[in-house]
């Protein structure tokens, strides 16, 4: 009797307290703490519109960009900021360059001055990163590879990927981006044979097939075809996972064995089926002696250096802790394809679309072509000699960066220039307003002129790249910055050597941002076979 009592007691007491707990982390995390930072940012007048009780200021925000975006714009012009981020554009004008807006409960402040956001980037890379909340979003796809990874955990990840992306290694996958660009080429002019010789086609759907087809080689080489397989799972995937808004959405409803969340569940367990299959038949090969190392793609540079970082340990490092790291490299080979081909695909898209409103561009960046590779491919030798080339890609990246904004959670209390940020603020960097500003880059910001990234401009105040952040900065830059470079240029230099091309009448100039900045309707071009 005594015995139940005190059971009775002691469950009511850990019930108790359990509810008292969820209370008190339900009221830190959605009133204690944003009301913290809230006057900690305002004692240092860094203010901001007024948020609504839980929402912040998401409808405003949302408001203003369907506003923005509702039509296309009346010409093919680049003065996109007020169309794109027209939130930025009134509170940074209402409240200065510094202003803080609340993503629901999360609150964000914007900085646009360039000396905090390198210091940001150089000196806090493992005690700010990506939120939870960033992390949430996009776990099914990625997991928990490098671009959603924090602290410690980052640090070792990106120390095991690095040699994937360097020296050697990197010029070795020159060949797979050349052999796929001319199988393109070729589709192209196959389709444009049979459709008479002035052929109009989005380049957009043709850049993302390509960009895919190079990140299948150069991840999987000798499994390519399957690992093609796994890219369109992944595609599926990342579109199911965008849905997320649309579907019933509260704390624990990921749980529910609802259609939507077991067709995301059996996705994702085919991906890390196809993918564990390839990975095993690499493991087998070496084990049973048919082959020495794991091959010379990036998964074999990430198994060889997951083998290495063992030998190091002490061999092994117990199956628990080998099992952990091979659900990272599968994390790894995920990520790269979702950070790797899109963004290129972008950036081609966009530079196609400048070049062909602007001929004068696209003829001096063929004329640059043809003297330096002749009628060859681009070798590993011409790319540093395209000059003109890597001018252009710099400033269609400068107007068009496919990443608009960064965003840098403080893990800890930081100090950034006079600045006190507190933990749990969300630092966001407007990387595209700040590549538009006329203060920064001169009165011809919004004007196409790749002459601002030439060598003589380099010395003045508005050119080269000091407020130039496409691939972000410091040690936690984009790690495939000389891939894409490459991959950019070889495609660029053999799709101007093989064609001319002009904007189609067709062309509705309509930028819209979801995740990365998207031409709405596709870039439509009419493409001319050169002799
Ligand atoms: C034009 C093409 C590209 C652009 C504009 C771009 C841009 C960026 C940016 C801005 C970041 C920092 C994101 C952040 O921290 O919030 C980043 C990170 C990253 N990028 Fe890229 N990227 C491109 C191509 C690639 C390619 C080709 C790969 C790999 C094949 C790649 C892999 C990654 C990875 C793994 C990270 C995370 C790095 C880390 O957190 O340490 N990116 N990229």
């Amino acid at each position: 009797m005594e015995f139940t009592a005190t059971l009775c007691s002691t469950v009511f007491v850990a019930v108790g307290f359990f509810i008292l707990k969820t209370v008190y982390d339900t009221l830190t995390c959605y009133y204690l703490t944003p009301r913290r930072i809230r006057s900690v940012m305002e004692r240092q007048g860094v203010r901001g519109p007024e948020p609504q009780p839980l929402l912040g200021n998401l409808p405003d925000l949302s408001t203003l960009i369907s506003h923005s975006t509702a039509g296309d714009c009346d010409s093919v012009h680049h003065d996109i900021v007020p169309r794109l981020l027209p939130h930025f554009v009134l509170w940074s004008r209402q409240y200065g360059k510094r202003f803080i807006y609340w993503n629901g409960i999360e609150p964000r402040m914007c900085i646009t001055e360039t000396e905090l956001i390198k210091e940001l980037m150089t000196k806090y890379s493992t005690k700010a990163g990506k939120s939870w909340m960033q992390q949430q979003g996009s776990k099914h796809f990625i997991g928990q590879g490098l671009l959603m990874a924090n602290g410690q955990d980052w640090h070792h990840q990106r120390h095991l990927v690095a040699p994937a992306f360097m020296g050697d290694r990197l010029k070795s996958y020159a060949g797979h981006m050349v052999e796929c660009t001319e199988k393109l080429l070729q589709t192209m002019e196959t389709e444009m044979a049979e459709l008479g010789n002035c052929h109009e086609l989005e380049i957009g759907e043709y850049m993302t097939r390509l960009t895919a087809d190079i990140i299948s080689r150069t991840e999987f080489d000798s499994s390519y075809e399957k690992g093609k397989q796994i890219f369109h799972l992944l595609t599926v995937l990342q579109r199911l996972c965008a849905q997320a808004s649309k579907h019933l959405c509260f704390p624990g409803s990921r749980f529910l064995p609802s259609k939507y969340n077991r067709e995301i569940k059996s996705l994702k367990a085919e991906v890390e089926r196809l993918l564990m299959e390839i990975i095993q038949s690499r493991k087998d090969g070496v084990e049973i002696g048919r082959g020495c190392s794991y091959g010379n793609d990036l998964l074999g540079v990430l198994l060889n250096q997951l083998q290495n970082n063992d030998g190091k340990n002490g061999g092994g490092g117990g199956s628990n802790k080998n099992g952990m790291d091979l659900q990272l490299i599968m994390d790894e080979c995920k990520t790269f394809f979702f950070a790797g081909h899109e963004t290129t695909s972008l950036l081609l898209t966009w530079t196609v679309m400048l070049l062909a409103s602007n001929p004068d561009w696209q003829e001096k960046v063929r004329a640059e072509v043809n003297q330096v590779c002749g009628s060859q491919p681009p070798t590993l030798d011409h790319l540093p000699k395209l000059t003109v080339l890597h001018m252009v890609i710099n400033e269609s990246l400068r107007l068009y960066p496919p990443a608009t904004v960064l965003p840098r959670m403080a893990f800890e209390d930081i100090k950034l220039g006079d600045l006190h940020v507190p933990k749990g603020l969300s630092i966001w960097i407007p990387v595209l307003a700040i590549h538009h500003s006329h203060e920064l880059w001169g009165k011809d910001a919004n004007e196409f002129n790749p002459e601002r990234f030439s060598p003589a401009a380099k010395k003045t105040t508005t050119g080269g790249g000091r407020h130039f952040f496409p691939f972000a900065a410091g040690p936690r830059n984009c790690i495939g910055q000389s891939f894409a470079m490459m991959e950019a240029k070889i495609i660029l230099a053999m799709l101007i050597a093989k064609f001319s091309f002009t904007l189609s009448p067709n062309y509705r100039h309509a930028p819209v941002i979801v995740l990365t900045i998207k031409p709405k309707y596709g870039v439509q071009v009419c493409l001319k076979p050169l002799k």
